[in-house]
Order: structure tokens, then sequence, then C-alpha cells
């Protein structure tokens, strides 16, 4: 049998669809399938045909089409959706709630009766809840239904640790447990710089500072852009966690992963660390939390089990 390249589909060709998708063609991570509603078959058919020709300037291969027929996605290898409404200023991500919901819904039928047996990575806010939907929806095994927040969260915290000790931030590590809200949890005991704990490196009114602005990292890009919310490093950090699973790489990355016993949660999406590689989440790692941390876990746990409450 010939060898095939990967086949990844983005559902939803908005600001993330649109720019995840050419991400993951530049990395020549797959042939990508960039799908919208009917109304907006033309744009994303233009973007997919903008994008592929930046192929021949950037040399990668990879065939990227728009279309609004789930059929042009049958068996793709991996599903990434960022279907749905954005917040706009003076919004939570909650407020999304049960508009997203209802495209989770329809949307993942179409992706596992084309594909039953793919990977699905969500993006859509209120994305804990939103990849529970999906989840409950796809019928797919847990390990294959993954939500994307922390590795967002830890770019943000690494990307302002970075700026407040002027390092590179490839020497910046840390690692944000929770749900994707303001109540996160960045795990300072387990963050680095260059191998050195950064409680030493930076004063605690220091710390607590780039604690605060991670969580609210999301509503500071919203209050600038003014209409919309983040894209660039969220199309990112799904391109990486794409390549983990596409490549089985066994990455040691922050996903939202279903939980059944860890950390003291049962029948919930949450945020921690897994490793991510050729079978989805291919383990949860379990790390000892202090009192403190513990706390501030729960708070954000209990917050998503509120959104998840409200889901109709
Ligand atoms: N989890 C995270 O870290 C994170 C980061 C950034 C954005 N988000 C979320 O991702 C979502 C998308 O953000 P965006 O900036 O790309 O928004 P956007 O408005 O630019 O794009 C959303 C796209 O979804 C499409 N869409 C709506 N209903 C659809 C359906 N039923 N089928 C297919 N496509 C459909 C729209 O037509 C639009 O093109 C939002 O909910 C946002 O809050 C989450
Ligand atoms: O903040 C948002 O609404 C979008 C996304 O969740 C983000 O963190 O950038």
């Amino acid at each position: 049998m010939a060898i095939k390249r990967s086949k990844v589909s983005v559902i939803g060709s908005g600001f993330t669809g649109a720019t995840t998708a050419l991400m993951m063609a530049q990395k020549e991570l797959g042939d990508v399938v960039l799908v919208d509603i009917p109304d907006m078959e033309d744009p994303t058919k233009g973007k997919a045909l903008d994008m592929l020709e930046a192929s021949p300037v950037q040399g990668f291969d990879a065939s990227i089409i728009g279309t609004a027929n789930y059929e042009d996605t049958k068996d793709s290898d991996l599903v990434i959706i960022t279907a749905g409404i954005a917040r706009k200023p003076g919004m939570s991500r909650d407020d999304l709630v049960n508009t997203n919901a209802k495209i989770m819904k329809s949307v993942t039928k179409e992706i596992v009766n084309y594909s039953p047996d793919t990977y699905i990575v969500v993006l859509t806010n209120p994305v804990d809840a939103m990849t529970y939907t999906v989840f409950k929806e796809s019928g797919l095994p847990k390990e294959r239904v993954i939500g994307q927040s922390g590795v967002l969260d830890t770019a943000r915290f690494r990307t302002f640790v970075a700026q407040e000790l002027n390092l590179s931030v490839k020497d910046v590590t840390g690692f944000v447990l929770g749900g994707h809200g303001d109540d996160m949890v960045p795990l300072i005991r387990y963050s680095y710089a260059g191998g050195i704990p950064l409680e030493k490196l930076i004063s605690k009114d220091r710390l607590d500072a780039i604690v605060e602005r991670t969580r609210k990292g999301g509503g500071e890009i919203v209050g600038l852009l003014g209409n919309g919310s983040a894209y660039y490093a969220p199309a990112a950090s799904l391109t990486v966690m794409a390549e983990a699973i596409l490549k089985d790489q066994r990455r040691v990355l922050p996903s939202i992963a279903y939980l059944e016993g860890e950390y003291g949660y049962s029948d919930i999406y949450l945020g921690v660390p897994t490793v991510l590689g050729g079978k989805g989440i291919e383990e949860i790692i379990e790390l000892d939390l202090t009192e403190d941390e513990k706390a501030a876990l729960d708070k954000s746990a209990d917050s998503v089990k509120n959104v998840l409450n409200v889901l109709e």
C-alpha cells in the first residue's frame, strides 16, 4: 500500500482556524481541509487557495482546500474544532456556552460520521465544557478527545517570565493547570529558568503579578483587539499539539483531559499535565500539590462544573 500524507481537518475558518491551517501546512504536518458553514464556503475556499499559493514561496508541500462539505473531511487522522463564536470586550468565555455547545454537537456528528476513528482537539470556548460536549457526542474514547488551553496559558506565562528576567523564552518552562478561566492555576513551584526555580530569581510580588496577568491573558488580548480574541498564540498551541499526536512525539504538554479520579475529580474535562503522542492522551501526570495549590485547583474545577451544569 502506498504511504500517504496525514490528513488534518480544521472546523471553523475564522481567525484561529485559518491561522492554524496555515501553521500546520507550513510545518508539513499533512494535507489540510478547512471547513465552515455553507454561507462562508467561498471565503473559506479563498483563504485555502491563498494559503496554497504561499506554498511555493515558503517551500512547503501540503494540499489545502476550503469547503462546506464534510465529505471532504473523510478519513481525517486528526480534526481540530475552532467553530463557534468568540467573546467581545466585557464578556466572559462562559457567556458563549449554549451557542457554542449547539455548534459542537452538530459539527461532532459530521466529523465522526466521516472519520469514526479520528482524534479531535477542541479550541472553542468555554473550552473545558466544549471538550466535554464533544466527547459525549462523539462516542470516541477519552484519550482521543482533547482540549487546548494549557499550552497557550503556559506560553503566556513563559512570555511574561522571559520579559521579566530578560532571558530567552526557550529557557523558561512552566505549567498551568485547571480550567481555561480567570482562576486557572500557574504552578510556580514547577516553573524554571534554565533549570533554576523561578522563586529564586523573581520576587513574590512580581511572580504574583505575572500569575495574575497570565490568568487574564485572554482578556488582555480581547480588550486590545476590540472585536475578537487571540489567534496567533492559540494557533501555535494547536499546531504543537497536532504535531505531538501526528508524529507520535510523546511530548509532555498540558491538555484538557477527561478525568476519572485523577487529581480527585471525575466526569470532568480539566487542564492537567499529559503525555501527548500517537495514541492521543497517553498518560495523565499526577503532580504532588500543596494544600494551597489543591485549593486553587478545586476552585478552578468548581468553575468548570458550574459551566457544565448550565449546559442545555
Ligand atoms: N481554548 C483556547 O485557548 C482558545 C483560544 C482562542 C480562541 N478560542 C475560541 O475559539 C473559537 C473560535 O475563535 P475565532 O477567533 O477563530 O473565531 P472566528 O469568529 O474568527 O471564527 C469562528 C468560525 O467558526 C465558524 N462557524 C460557526 N458555526 C459553525 C459551524 N456550525 N460549522 C463550521 N463553522 C462554523 C464561523 O463561520 C467562523 O468562521 C471561539 O469560541 C474562541 O473563544 C479558544
Ligand atoms: O480569551 C478568549 O476569549 C480567547 C482565548 O480563550 C484566549 O485565552 O485567548
